[in-house]
């Protein structure tokens, strides 16, 4: 028999050594990509010094590469790195975890944590409506002028996550932690940053930028794991379960059943810890501010989800997750917002684990791919207008919600795909929709009295591993 010839994948030629290193903008590595994939389609390969990318941009092939068995076997592992390594305790927890059982049950205590603490857990919801509360107040405190939303809003949210941790949040500077710990870490995951300190990695301990940002890191993780993790092992009681954290010692605690991976260690729990946070906080916030941003350029939403709140809530009351199957039209905003944006523009790198062969090409063992989520949510092929922010595109002729299984649905990629997709999903869902409908309800959403307001287009959002946009004014005029 015929045996099928295994071409050579696509890609930019590079320099010798170096690779395509000089001709990649490192900070925003899916505007490159995106370049490329105009040039060589949507499955390529370029070279980055000694690491080899392989990158995709269809729909079609994620699915093939992430979800399907043959693939998703060999293309769902991590590549290491000086942050898994160095910052992440050796890959402890869910992000950077090597692909196998031990992952898998971490992620699997990450789910049941979040399902039974979080999203629809009435103390953690009736504990969001309480931050909404002061989130209301302090943006009707600005008497309809312009104001900057970030602080009230990054506030709000960091709050929600120590309410997750550790049941309420105890001072103000629990929010300063979270951010501090957030900022430190986005510096040094930095592509450059982690190559860097991955070749010479005694650079972390001299007095240049590399090292700073190292140690930085490191003071900030300090921090943050005295605050949620060792707080809270110290107050832990058994049978009492404040949030997330005393539900993983309360695992940690139970016996190790025989031939299952059970006892989750001191090191996993600070590892899931730092995961909500790297995953979470910047993620849900900055698609928050997004979402207001684009109200206050496309101010017809805003009436038409404040219609929504009236027929289906009133104004009696906030929004619960509840009332979302009855709200398409907000949920249409909410998903065009998170495709239009495509907050988190790149997933993080998988390692194929084998050689392995996708449409007729083989994807070298140790390559490291990534899907370029921004070009799927941007592709004319599939969108028509992919850079008009359009919710109707969502909608059927009835106004109802197109069904997951559509083809445009099936072509958002916005929490990955597969044994890799985000674990945070419907805690990020679900609190954009609270967020965004408790403020549309008390607040008729209008942009800046003074100065133009700035562009809502992604395209000049400040990057950094979650895009955001630059920080703006606008003006909550109490209904
Ligand atoms: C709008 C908000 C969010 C977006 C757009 C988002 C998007 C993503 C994407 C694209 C991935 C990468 C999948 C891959 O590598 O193939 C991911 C992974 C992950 N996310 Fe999220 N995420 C969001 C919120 C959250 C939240 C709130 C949490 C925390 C509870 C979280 C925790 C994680 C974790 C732990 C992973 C790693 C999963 C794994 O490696 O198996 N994310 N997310």
């Amino acid at each position: 028999m015929f045996s099928r010839i295994k071409q050579s994948l696509p890609g930019p030629s590079g320099w010798p050594i170096l690779g395509s290193l000089l001709d990649i903008d490192t900070s925003n590595l899916h505007v490159s990509f995106d370049k490329w994939t105009n040039e060589y389609g949507p499955l390529f390969l370029c070279k980055m010094a000694t690491k080899t990318l392989v990158v995709i941009s269809s729909p079609r092939l994620v699915k093939q590469a992430l979800v399907e068995k043959c693939c998703s076997d060999v293309l769902n592992d991590r590549p290491d790195s000086f942050f898994s390594k160095y910052i992440m305790d050796d890959a402890m927890g869910v992000v950077f975890g090597k692909y196998g059982q031990t992952t898998t049950e971490i992620k699997k205590f990450m789910y049941k944590g979040l399902n039974t603490h979080c999203q629809g857990a009435p103390q953690f919801e009736a504990m969001t409506q309480k931050e909404l509360e002061k989130l209301i107040k302090n943006v009707a405190d600005q008497k309809g002028k312009d104001f900057n939303p970030f602080e009230f809003v990054s506030t709000s949210l960091a709050n929600i996550v120590t309410i997750l941790f550790s049941g309420s949040v105890a001072d103000e500077k629990d929010a300063e932690i979270i951010w501090e710990y957030n900022k430190a870490i986005r510096g040094s995951i930095e592509v450059t940053t982690d190559t860097l300190l991955w070749a010479f990695p005694f650079l972390r301990f001299l007095p240049v930028e590399v090292g700073r940002k190292y140690r930085r890191t490191m003071q900030a993780k300090e921090e943050l794991l005295k605050r949620f993790f060792q707080s809270n092992k110290d107050t832990y009681e058994a049978g009492r379960e404040r949030g997330l954290v005393d539900f993983l010692f309360k695992i940690q605690s139970e016996e190790n059943k025989e031939g299952e991976i059970q006892c989750l260690t001191d090191s996993q729990i600070k590892a899931i810890i730092q995961d909500v946070i790297f995953g979470g906080i910047g993620s849900v916030t900055y698609s928050i501010l997004s979402m207001l941003l684009l109200l206050v350029h496309h101010h017809d939403y805003v009436e038409g989800i404040y219609q929504e709140i009236v027929n289906v809530v009133g104004l009696n009351r906030f929004a619960s997750l509840q009332d979302l199957p009855a709200m398409p039209y907000t949920e249409a905003v909410i998903l065009e917002t998170l495709r239009y944006i495509t907050i988190v523009p790149i997933t993080a790198s998988h390692r194929a684990m084998a050689d392995i062969e996708l449409e007729g090409y083989t994807i070298p063992k140790e390559a490291a791919i990534i899907i370029n989520i921004w070009t799927i949510h941007h592709d004319p092929a599939i969108w028509g207008d992919p850079w008009v922010f359009r919710p109707e595109r969502f909608l059927d002729d009835n106004g109802g919600l197109l069904p997951a299984e559509h083809a445009l649905r099936q072509s958002l990629v916005i929490f990955g795909a597969g044994p890799r997709s985000c674990v945070g999903e419907e805690l990020a869902g679900s609190r954009i929709f609270l967020y965004l409908t408790s403020l549309v309800q008390k607040f008729d959403l209008l942009p800046p009295e003074e100065g133009t307001g700035i562009s809502d287009d992604p395209r000049t959002f400040l990057p950094g591993g979650v895009l955001r946009p630059p920080d703006y004014k606008m003006r909550a005029v109490s209904r």
